[in-house]
């Protein structure tokens, strides 16, 4: 990896101590990191070198996955930290920091290569990309990236006016979106999941396929970010981009060793494929719902109007269910069912893809009523892989039972985070899990007769009590079948999560 420059906008924000100082440090550590290297910290607040150096320091302490931090290693990396003050409308700090920057480049012997990164409020995100361009600090004789956070525009005119301004400055393949559920590792798994096992790759498709469900289930609530949350809701928060995004990378077929132009056309062919919906229509397809008081992991919460900071009438939504179809010789007549919730029973996100049965079972002496043939892909909090089999139980006259082939990856501290997967990428130029306009513009032209619906009352806000599935919409939504839940909900056993598993095991052994 070429050395480079790392300018990061809102250096003393949340996330930059959350996510983005810990994921330089781990590929720091991991030798992924070309050294020397130089980061520019930048915002409002004066603060000298050492002052931000400790800061970096302190989030390392409370955010990095690695215990111990070794601290030769450690003073070293944070060397390569210095800090500028820059607000983000003032013309003439961006002078300052072209300054900073070329001394740094002349001080290391650093080629021209500048990586900007937008952690700041998406209302600074075009102000900043005219400044880089008018200030000369875009003038490179290496590359010039951008790595720009969400949320991506909060309507689908608003989105291509974000990018219109954006592309004065930057061009698309300089331009890093970031989602970061495409630098969770089983995310990023997903495809050698499809192209190495035969047998999967085979059934991936409308013959074998009854039914995919993705979820993305949370147990917080709008935590401290009700003024941000307020205004966005789950549509925009998880749907437009997370889920969307999961959606893409499950459905998308491709040869083995893709390029990342095969793998962006491929997912820009799902979300292009996806059947349009009407906005009178969408109460049929779609259930926007919002948390009540309830009790999550064994304590009681407050209902979403309750919490600090949200308006007492709002009518956000916290949870968003839709069933969607993809017009696509593949994927006809597949329903696809997706939901995100905040205050749900559970943190997980999953991809469940539930088989067909067969047409003429004459072994099945259960009369249907048993489990079809699943394949549960965990994505986080824990990672795991599961296939649900079907098999003879010989203690029970011969019926069937489910079996399990259930793979778990390691401890999560082993585990790269996304943001770790994600810079690193960005810092390669590999844009293969980074959204590309034309898949975030054909989202938010999904999602817009949803947005609009909300709006003009044609989809009715949901109650569904903190601590439980969602509202019941969602169930009907299935039509007939069923969400498929986690496994200690004994309603129904999908994902039996034993740990240390052998191979194959038989539910309830
Ligand atoms: N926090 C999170 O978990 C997530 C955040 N995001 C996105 O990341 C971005 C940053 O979020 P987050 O870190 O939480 O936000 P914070 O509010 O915590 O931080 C904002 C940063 O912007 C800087 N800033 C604010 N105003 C100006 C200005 N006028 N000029 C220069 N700098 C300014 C602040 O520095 P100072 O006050 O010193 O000026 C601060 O460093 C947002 O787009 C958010 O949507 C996305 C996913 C998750
Ligand atoms: O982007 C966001 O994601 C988080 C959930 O992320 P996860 O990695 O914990 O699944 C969500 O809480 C937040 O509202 C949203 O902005």
């Amino acid at each position: 990896m070429e050395a480079s420059t790392f300018v990061l906008f809102g250096a003393t924000g949340d996330l930059a101590k959350r996510k983005i100082y810990p994921a330089l440090y781990n590929l720091y550590v991991d030798g992924k990191f070309s050294t020397p290297f130089s980061v520019i910290g930048l915002g409002r607040r004066e603060l000298s070198n050492e002052t931000f150096r400790a800061q970096v320091l302190q989030s390392l302490h409370s955010f990095s996955r690695r215990a111990a931090l070794d601290s030769l290693q450690l003073q070293a990396f944070l060397q390569g930290f210095e800090y500028s003050v820059l607000d983000v409308g003032h013309p003439e700090d961006y002078t300052k920091l072209l300054k900073h920057v070329r001394e740094r480049e002349a001080l290391l012997g650093l080629p021209e290569n500048r990586m900007f990164y937008l952690s700041v409020g998406p209302e600074f995100f075009e102000p900043i990309a005219a400044n880089i361009q008018a200030s000369g600090l875009g003038d490179t004789l290496g590359w010039k990236r951008l790595i720009i956070e969400k949320p991506f525009g909060r309507d689908l005119k608003s989105a291509r006016a974000l990018n219109t301004s954006l592309t004065e400055a930057f061009k698309e393949e300089e331009i890093f979106r970031i989602d970061h559920y495409l630098g969770k590792p089983m995310v990023q798994n997903l495809e050698v999941l499809k192209y190495s096992n035969p047998v999967l790759r085979a059934l991936w498709q409308n013959r074998y396929i009854a039914n995919v469900q993705i979820t993305a289930s949370e147990t917080v609530g709008v935590e401290e970010r009700a003024g941000y949350y307020d205004k966005s809701g789950a549509l925009r928060d998880m749907f437009q981009n997370h889920m969307l995004q999961l959606l893409m990378m499950t459905a998308m077929q491709l040869p083995k060793g893709s390029t990342p132009e095969e793998v962006r056309s491929k997912k820009k062919h799902v979300v292009k494929s996806l059947r349009p919906l009407i906005k009178e229509d969408v109460a049929l397809n779609v259930v926007r719902g919002q948390y009540t008081p309830g009790e999550v992991e064994g304590r009681a919460v407050a209902g979403y109007t309750s919490e600090p900071g949200i308006d007492r009438s709002s009518q956000t939504e916290t949870f968003i269910a839709a069933r969607l179809w993809i017009d696509d010789p593949l994927w006809n007549e597949v329903p696809i069912y997706i939901r995100t919730g905040k205050r749900m029973k559970q943190k997980s996100t999953r991809i469940v893809i539930e088989f067909k049965e067969p047409f003429n079972d004459s072994h099945n002496k259960n009369k249907g009523d048993h489990t079809p043939n699943l394949l549960i892909i965990e994505i986080s909090p824990d990672e795991a892989i599961t296939l649900q089999l079907n098999t003879k139980d010989p203690q029970q006259h011969g019926e069937l039972t489910s079996v399990h082939a259930n793979y778990q990856s390691g401890s999560s501290s082993d585990v790269p985070e996304a943001y770790e997967n994600l810079i690193f990428d960005a810092l390669r130029g590999d844009a293969t899990f980074f959204a590309h306009w034309d898949e975030v513009e054909l989202s938010w032209q999904w999602v817009q007769p949803i947005l609009e619906a909300s709006e003009e009352g044609l989809l009715p806000l949901q109650a569904y009590r903190s601590g439980s599935h969602g509202p019941d919409g969602s169930a009907a939504l299935l039509g007939g079948t069923e969400w498929w839940l986690d496994s200690e909900d004994k309603t129904n056993e999908a994902a039996p999560s034993v740990p240390d598993a052998p191979a194959i095991i038989r539910t309830g052994a």
